[in-house]
């Protein structure tokens, strides 16, 4: 085919684009509060030293086939993304389909239209397992400018991700970008973040009504992090089936008045497996809970086939033991999956100020803003709007309880680093 001759051309800008006065408009429009100037604006304003003489823009005088136009050359004007992406557009957290799409990055890639969606079920080095839409598994390589953000910040791609990749045959692809994440687990670590799991829909909760019994300041501080990672809690009381549920009712009452929701199970005669089988379905579910509380029994009582599926995701990561993320997804026939994360059981209050508690906990929340003490920590105060709370039963007297211990906790962790 003979290739399509392009030039490039310079000209004008539309006009109201030229001789702009850049300070004395902007500042105009932001007076004017004219929404479509101040986007414009930010759009297209440049600080340039040049004035009007660099006020033109080159275009390509033909469109051409993708096939056609040398990758060095790109992102070319044409582009309604000529100027992005640039290097901080494209951190984790703002990786998307249309600034990573195969256009914007390299015209010599195939059309976004003709790739495979699929999630990343796990990451040992520089591969991916990814379980495509079409319910075939792919071994994935990371497309070259995912792999050099790779190095800047780590965890580029993490379980959990959704992406769009090419398949090079019926079980290898080609990693070409990565979806907007919703609802990240990580933690920062050295000054850097490292995701842990990434779309996580609920943050599964799991503590047991005995052996051992409940630990409702555990429960405390899985909430903690759950608002602080902006995923959705479910508290699981299990193993029901061994003790009188009766005395739980002032703590599940609490947790419930707070808005959250609370199950009680048991892996061993059923109770509410059905339930949580349906609240998982189609969700990326996170486990935390400490040892034999029942986090095993309650994945294989909701899915009998399971327990052969988590000893091969135990022999997978035997396989992958120098891989970047231990993360794994395990993908449930209901059509939700479990992430398998040792890191989250063991739970810590990564990345959590002492200041911050407060306001990530929704009983306490109300009063913080009322405090007359702005950088109150609500522990000794006097005349503290939260300790008043407190003594007057607004504010449940265990749950502030539970407050003070994390903050003490906080406080001699953040001293430690001084
Ligand atoms: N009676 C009763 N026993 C249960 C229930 N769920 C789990 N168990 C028992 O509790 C013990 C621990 O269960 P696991 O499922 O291994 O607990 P886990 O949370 O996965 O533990 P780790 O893998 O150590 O984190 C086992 O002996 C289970 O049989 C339940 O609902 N009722
Ligand atoms: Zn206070």
């Amino acid at each position: 085919m003979a290739k399509k001759k392009r030039e490039k051309q310079r000209t004008d800008f539309r006009k109201k684009h030229q001789g702009r006065v850049r300070q004395g408009d902007m500042t105009r429009a932001f007076r004017m509060g004219d929404p479509n100037d101040i986007a414009d604006l930010v759009n297209q304003e440049r600080v340039s030293g040049k004035g009007d003489l660099t006020r033109k823009r080159t275009v390509m005088s033909q469109t051409l086939e993708k096939s056609d136009v040398p990758s060095h050359d790109s992102p070319n004007a044409n582009s309604p993304n000529a100027d992005s992406p640039n290097a901080n557009s494209l951190n984790a957290n703002s990786l998307n389909a249309n600034s990573l799409n195969a256009n914007s990055l390299n015209a010599n890639s195939p059309n976004a239209d003709s790739l495979n969606a699929g999630r990343v079920i796990s990451v040992h080095g520089l591969k991916s397992k990814v379980l495509g839409d079409d319910g075939e598994f792919y071994e994935c390589a990371v497309r070259q400018v995912l792999k050099s953000l790779n190095i800047e910040q780590r965890n580029v791609i993490v379980a959990g991700d959704r992406v769009r990749f090419r398949a090079d045959s019926a079980v290898d692809g080609m990693i070409e970008s990565i979806e907007p994440r919703s609802g990240v687990i990580s933690r920062t670590s050295k000054g850097r973040q490292h995701v842990i799991a990434a779309n996580v829909d609920y943050l599964l909760i799991i503590t047991s009504a005995a052996q051992p019994g409940i630990k409702p300041a555990l429960i405390d501080r899985f909430l903690l992090t759950a608002e602080h990672c902006g995923v959705e809690p479910v508290i699981v009381i299990n193993k029901v089936d061994l003790v009188d549920p009766v005395p739980l009712q002032p703590i599940i009452g609490v947790l419930a008045s707070l808005g959250y929701r609370v199950l009680l199970t048991s892996a061993e005669t059923g109770v509410n497996i059905e339930y949580l089988k349906e609240l998982m379905s189609g969700k990326q579910t996170a486990l935390a809970g400490q040892s034999g509380v029942g986090k095993s029994s309650l994945l294989n009582a909701m899915e009998p086939g399971l327990g052969l599926a988590v000893s091969q995701v135990s022999l997978d990561n035997e396989k992958g033991r120098h891989t970047t993320t231990a993360t794994t997804l395990i993908p449930l026939s209901s059509g939700g999956s479990v992430f398998d994360t040792p890191g989250i059981r063991q739970f810590q209050l990564w990345d959590i100020a002492s200041n911050e508690v407060a306001g990530l906990m929704p009983d306490l929340r109300p009063y913080v803003s009322g405090c007359r003490y702005p950088d109150c920590l609500h522990l000794n105060e006097d005349g503290c709007t939260v300790k008043n709370a407190v003594a007057d039963s607004r504010i449940d007297a265990r749950r502030y309880d539970s407050y003070c211990h994390l903050i003490e906790e906080l406080m001699i962790e953040e001293e430690s680093r001084r």
